[in-house]
């Protein structure tokens, strides 16, 4: 071993010390959308500095905290995650440090549609799935059942179909996702302008549908389809029809299909699915 007192040896400690204490990172983040800190200092567009003192009595907290909340506490979580450019820190001659919200940030500003990234960050810190990542180790010497599956009895989307709580929050985070980054999209691609019927393979509430006709009426019909407990909780959209089912099964058939999936629950058996699909076939990984 090098000799522990090398400029190289004093960094690595440092840097398995900051890993060992990683969690604290996206917990702060849980927490800051849970205390409504990014529409506290959003203020309507005002995003003008303020203080943990400041920023407190604005926050989402509950009716029964009664001594207001602990602006100490605030600061710590707030001056974290400005380390990993959430906030700015403002010290303006004071000793008092102030915070806005800088283009990170502001993803968790509720729109006027009632949408951020706020509930994708919720959803991926809720209970079930926390109960499952202490056991990643088990994927290693235990590899038939997956980890969310060891700790929860289930599958993940067996269980968002049974709870009402977590499949709202499950379509909220798409919404929240899946809106901007369509926008995008849809400002820079036309290739839905030859397409008559399109189906949106695993569309969730069918956000990405409901765009994509907007800005190409030309696409008459469009069907989202998911899996039955999720269809059966979308909300109707003019020109959209829901269909439950299981995309390994079989999918229903249009001019062309449309999938967009975040991260790869479904991208390791894409291979599968393209055996079943007939048509075209836009794939959107983000
Ligand atoms: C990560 S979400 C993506 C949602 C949407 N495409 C978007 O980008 O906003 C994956 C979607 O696939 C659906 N899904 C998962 N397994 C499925 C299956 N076997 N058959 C049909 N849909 C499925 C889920 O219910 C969920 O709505």
């Amino acid at each position: 071993m090098e000799n522990e007192s090398s400029e190289t040896r004093n960094r690595a400690r440092l840097a398995i010390m900051e890993l060992a204490n990683m969690i604290s990172v996206p917990m702060s983040l849980n927490a800051a959308v849970r205390l409504g800190i990014a529409d506290a200092i959003w203020n309507g567009g005002a995003n003008s500095p303020l203080s943990a003192a400041e920023i407190l009595p604005r926050l989402l907290l509950p009716s029964h905290t009664t001594i207001g909340g602990d602006p100490e506490n605030l600061q710590r979580i707030l001056r974290m995650l400005t380390s990993y450019g959430v906030f700015s820190e403002h010290l303006t001659g004071s000793i008092e440090r102030k915070y806005s919200l800088t283009d990170v940030g502001k993803t968790l500003v509720t729109d006027s549609g009632g949408l951020s990234y706020a509930a994708y960050v919720l959803q991926h810190h809720q209970e079930a799935l926390m109960r499952a990542w202490p056991l990643v180790h088990t994927a290693v010497v235990e590899p038939e059942t997956e980890p969310y599956v060891k700790a929860n009895g289930e599958a993940a989307y067996a269980q968002y179909g049974k709870s009402e709580e977590m499949n709202g929050l499950m379509q909220k985070a798409m919404s929240g996702v899946s809106v901007p980054f369509m926008k995008a999209i849809l400002d820079g691609y036309d290739g839905f302008k030859s397409v008559d019927n399109l189906v949106d393979v695993g569309g969730s509430a069918g956000d990405c549908l409901r765009m994509i006709l907007k800005q190409f009426p030309n696409v008459r019909e469009g069907i989202n389809f998911d899996l039955p407990e999720v269809v059966a909780k979308a909300p109707n959209i003019p020109g959209v029809t829901h269909v439950g089912g299981d995309m390994f099964q079989s999918v229903p058939s249009a001019d062309a299909i449309f999938m967009k999936v975040c991260g790869n629950i479904i991208v390791t058996r894409i291979h599968l699915l393209t055996f079943l699909l007939i048509g075209r076939i836009f794939i959107s990984v983000i």
